[in-house]
């Protein structure tokens, strides 16, 4: 129940009820009077709860006057609502739907004159002017050729229309070939005069955006992103995704579904998520920037591949994922990590990182450049203070710094990641048979603990290093022949471990393959934020409050009764 004084308060008709509407500082409601509801149902002594909706300020979109189409034919009872109340406004709001789908609803209140009417529309318009976070003014980059190429149509018809319905002012431009995005942000853009910016694209696109504002914001404070203890300066705009690609994971892990008008919204209200930003490097160059899944072996592989089925769109993983799942190699190499403190949890804690998440409130226990200062030391001797070894042979190093949730494993890789705790899950999936392997991923798309089986090792780190080890010239004849012949590793039948070691895979990172394997990776905490709010726990209804008692008292100066 809404405690906060009324700042307006007046009976109003919506739709065909008469209502008692209210505006406090943070929730608008309606509940339908007494009286209308008895003439409505005909029920005379009334005796259940009162029928009231309540929508949070926060969540209102916009408010204008209602357009009235006066050449629609209306019924009878209608009309003389229309005579009766001639002025009407409406206010359009965020509606929540199933599986954290937002929509945009509209209701529409009657007023008795034209003073009431551009009252409510003022007081309302001046709660929402107070909401510094919203963005007024947005730079969108489109990729045309993500996804299913539908990015230009999924913009234009179904996100531009609501940003002018919020009177977001856009500059939009589409993108004309690979890094157009990346290097207009690195130098060109004119940043100041945007409240964000907007990817319309996949999870390739967004890693572009990342590597531009990152970039950009790390030049303009003379900081030097090849030096791996740099201390990194957050960036300062927010970025909103609009889903078109093919994984969209890092939408999905952020706002808990891909749907274009769910993201606009969230971009809308002005929502702030805080991501960590995986930093890495290959000695002393900057290599890349990675927010969701750096995976080296099976995903790595799986991404290489897909690239050269681009034309399939987002069908090409799931050839490339049977086809490197059938050549199940392995690669041999040495990862050393730094593991997160024992307050930030562990991978398999089955804490949920959901929207106001507490976890990601801890945060690191000291400031990052501390850390890194002291790290520095350990990793100098490396002789075991703090840095833990492992050496072996692995189908897949999955470095997974959020969940990774997305259509094709709503859990993710590692379901209990968490968006902006400085930390990212290493997930080790040592050598093991084809069964074994295909059991684990499976795993990904059912309710079974991924991280249950002998051969999977998961650790939750603030850094690590990847060394690959390299292969004797020879031992890859075997392999190389089969493969040869038939595009695909032999394959053995049983539980027995039967791989095939290649010298080295590649990283993916966030989709974009790395041209090194041997790196050095750091999580930066919140480097960078999202227009998102984290996964929302459960699904609130659309605050359907059925008994919201009295209001508090009126302000009687302020107080619209009609
Ligand atoms: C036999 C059943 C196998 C089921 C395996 C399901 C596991 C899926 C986990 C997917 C995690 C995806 C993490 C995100 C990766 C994206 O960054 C990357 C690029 O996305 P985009 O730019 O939008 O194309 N997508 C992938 O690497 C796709 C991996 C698909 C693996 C089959
Ligand atoms: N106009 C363009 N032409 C070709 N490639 C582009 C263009 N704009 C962006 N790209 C690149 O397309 C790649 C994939 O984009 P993305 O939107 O993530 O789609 P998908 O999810 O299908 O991979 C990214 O690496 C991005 O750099
Ligand atoms: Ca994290």
């Amino acid at each position: 129940m809404d405690k906060q004084p009324v700042l307006l308060c007046s009976r109003l008709f919506q739709k065909r009820r008469q209502a008692d509407v209210t505006l406090s500082r943070t929730v608008l409601a309606w509940t339908e009077t007494e009286k209308s509801r008895k003439r409505r149902t005909g029920i005379s002594s009334f005796s259940g709860k009162a029928h009231s909706q309540a929508v949070q300020v926060c969540e209102l979109v916009t408010v204008h006057k209602a357009e009235e189409d006066w050449t629609r034919r209306r019924k009878k009872k209608a009309k003389q609502v229309a005579e009766l109340y001639p002025h009407a406004f409406t206010v359009s709001y965020v509606r929540r739907t199933q599986q954290h789908r937002w929509r945009c609803a509209d209701v529409t209140f009657r007023c008795t004159s034209l003073a009431l009417c551009e009252r409510w529309i003022h007081v309302i318009n001046e709660r929402l002017s107070l909401l510094s976070n919203r963005p007024k003014s947005l730079l969108v980059y489109i990729n045309p050729y993500g996804g299913k190429r539908r990015g230009k149509h999924i913009y234009e018809q179904k996100v531009a229309p609501l940003f002018q319905h919020a009177c977001i002012s856009t500059d939009v431009i589409v993108t004309e070939h690979a890094n157009h995005a990346r290097d207009h942000l690195k130098t060109e853009a004119n940043l100041d005069k945007y409240d964000g910016v907007v990817c319309v694209g996949g999870d390739g696109m967004f890693s572009e955006i990342l590597h531009g504002l990152a970039t950009r914001t790390q030049t303009d404070h003379g900081v030097d992103q090849n030096q791996q203890d740099a201390e990194l300066v957050p960036c300062s705009l927010r970025i909103g995704i609009i889903p078109a690609g093919s994984t969209d994971c890092i939408c999905f892990a952020t706002v808990g579904t891909n749907d274009p008008v769910t993201s606009a919204l969230h971009i809308i209200v002005g929502d702030s998520q805080p991501m960590d930003v995986c930093s890495v490097h290959h000695d002393d160059t900057f290599l890349s920037y990675s927010v969701s899944l750096l995976g080296y072996g099976f995903y790595g592989d799986v991404q290489t591949d897909s690239e050269r089925k681009r034309w399939l769109g987002p069908a090409r993983y799931d050839l490339s994922g049977v086809k490197t799942f059938l050549n199940h190699n392995h690669y041999e190499g040495t990862i050393s990590f730094l593991p997160a403190e024992n307050h930030m949890g562990n991978p398999r804690d089955k804490l949920l990182c959901r929207s106001g998440c507490s976890v990601c409130q801890r945060g690191p226990p000291v400031k990052e450049q501390q850390w890194q200062l002291s790290e520095k030391k350990k990793t100098e001797t490396d002789d075991g203070s703090g840095w833990s070894v492992v050496r072996g042979k692995f189908l897949a190093i999955n470095a997974a710094s959020m969940s990774c949730a997305c259509p094709r494993s709503p859990k993710g890789l590692s379901p209990s990641a968490h968006l902006a705790d400085g930390t990212t899950d290493l997930i080790l999936v040592r050598r093991c048979s084809r069964l074994d392997f295909l059991k684990h991923l499976l795993r990904h798309t059912n309710k079974d603990d991924q991280f249950d089986h002998s051969f999977v090792e998961v650790h939750r780190v603030k850094k690590f290093r990847f060394q690959p080890w390299l292969q004797e010239p020879g031992s890859l004849e075997d392999l190389s022949e089969a493969t040869k012949k038939t595009g695909f590793a032999p394959i053995c039948s049983g539980q027995t471990p039967c791989s095939y070691s290649k010298a080295q895979s590649s990283w993916t990172c966030d989709g974009e393959i790395l041209c090194h394997a041997d790196i050095q990776v750091s999580v930066r905490c919140g480097l960078v934020r999202l227009f998102a709010r984290g996964i929302e726990e459960q699904q609130p209804q659309q605050c359907v409050l059925d008994d919201p008692g009295p209001l508090s008292a009126p302000d009687p100066g302020q107080q619209h009764v009609d």
